[in-house]
């Protein structure tokens, strides 16, 4: 009989593009099979939500206001780890690192950075726990996009020889990992996920996302607005390629408005959103050859309409990662957690043939306790 091999504790923390909030997985690596452990999440509060938003984009003071949002986004992933150490009764000296992804106020590959604000210091003597993070930065700076990482996580967990299969992650922004049944795997940010629909339900409804879509169900898609938003030259780059709010803002929104000259009803428009996430996902699929099988993860899997709108478009199943065994709301958190114990173990993280880095690098910085 073998004895069963000690546990290898990992917590993974990701505040993504949509300012939700924090999610927070517990996993064991022991064995070649993870076991998901504990799982918490809470709401962003609204206060650090909106210094965070204001960050996004060019602002007076922006260093001194930087460093006290990720101050306030440590405080916040601290508690966050506290309860999920208690719900899992499990403390903090069993947990190997934390892999905190940070929240990402600029992308700005081409010019050779990314920032990931949180105070990664602060939160190792918070929790008492090694930490790390910074994990886009070095990709970055082998040549490569520092995005998206997750695909080597997916080919790891949800990787299989029978078929060729995609997993979506659908977050504010939308990527997609190609896990060829030979083993090849490629992967990109599509586009917009949820970022522009959520602006506008927020702007006409005063809420935070357009629960399953139900809003934009009850428009219908104009088909001039959306050639006209795919006309944007993302769409038609070839990958490697990586995006953010940094592109899909505010303003890219308001100026396809105003530059389409016919009154449109705020539902159709919500529509359009919808239509333009689905087909830009789609078509990123379709761009990869014949797939099998498809599984969504993040926010967008809740929003029905929307998986319906992709479904649509191609001949093949759209489920959620549900049905292998990850809860949508998990993935990108349980990525996190594994790049973490990747560079802990001086494994790479990052696959060249996605990010378009020169090699294979060990992702991260790492905060010891
Ligand atoms: N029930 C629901 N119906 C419709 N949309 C939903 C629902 N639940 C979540 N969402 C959408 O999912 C979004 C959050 O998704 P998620 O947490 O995956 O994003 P993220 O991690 O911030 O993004 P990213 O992957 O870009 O970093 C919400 O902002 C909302 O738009
Ligand atoms: C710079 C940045 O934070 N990018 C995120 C964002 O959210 C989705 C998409 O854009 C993806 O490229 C990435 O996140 C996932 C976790 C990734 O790196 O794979």
């Amino acid at each position: 009989m073998t004895a069963n091999p000690s546990p290898r504790y990992f917590i993974g923390l990701m505040t993504g593009t949509s300012l939700d909030g924090i999610d927070a997985v517990l996993v064991d690596f022991a064995t070649p099979t993870p076991e998901l452990i504990a799982t918490h999440s809470a709401d962003m509060p609204d206060e650090l939500r909106a210094d965070l938003m204001r960050l996004q984009s060019p602002s007076d003071n922006e260093i001194h206001l930087t460093h006290l949002a990720a101050n306030a986004h440590s405080r916040v992933c601290a508690d966050v780890v506290a309860h999920l150490l208690q719900q899992a009764n499990i403390t903090a000296a069993q947990i190997i690192a934390i892999g905190n992804h940070g929240q990402t106020i600029r992308h700005r590959p081409e010019l050779g950075y990314t920032i990931q604000i949180g105070n990664n210091a602060a939160l190792a003597e918070y929790t008492g726990i090694t930490v790390v993070g910074d994990f886009r930065s070095r990709d970055i700076a082998a040549g490569g996009q520092g995005a998206p990482l997750v695909p080597a996580f997916h080919q790891a967990i949800f990787g299989t020889n029978h078929t060729n299969r995609v997993i979506v992650n659908i977050g504010g922004i939308a990527n997609i990992s190609w896990l060829g049944q030979d083993g090849y795997v490629s992967g990109f940010d599509s586009g917009p996920g949820n970022v522009l629909m959520d602006l506008w339900v927020q702007q006409h409804k005063g809420l935070h996302y357009d629960a399953n879509g139900e809003w934009a169900a009850s428009g219908r898609p104009d088909e001039g607005l959306l050639t006209q938003m795919l006309s944007d030259p993302y769409f038609s780059h070839p990958a490697p390629k990586s995006t953010g709010r940094d592109l899909f803002h505010r303003h890219w929104l308001e100026s396809h408005l105003a530059q389409f000259n016919r009154a449109i009803k705020a539902e159709d428009v919500q529509a359009t959103l919808a239509q333009l996430t689905a087909s830009t996902i789609a078509s990123a699929i379709n761009s990869q050859g014949k797939v099998d099988e498809v599984f969504v993860c993040g926010g967008g899997a809740y929003n029905q309409y929307l998986m319906d709108c992709i479904a649509a478009q191609l001949a093949c199943p759209v489920l959620s990662t549900a049905n292998l065994g990850v809860d949508p709301s998990w993935v990108e958190a349980y990525a996190f957690a594994w790049l973490a114990m990747r560079c802990i173990d001086r494994q790479s993280g990052n696959l060249p043939a996605v990010t378009g880095a020169a090699g294979l690098r060990i992702l991260g910085a790492i905060y010891p306790h």
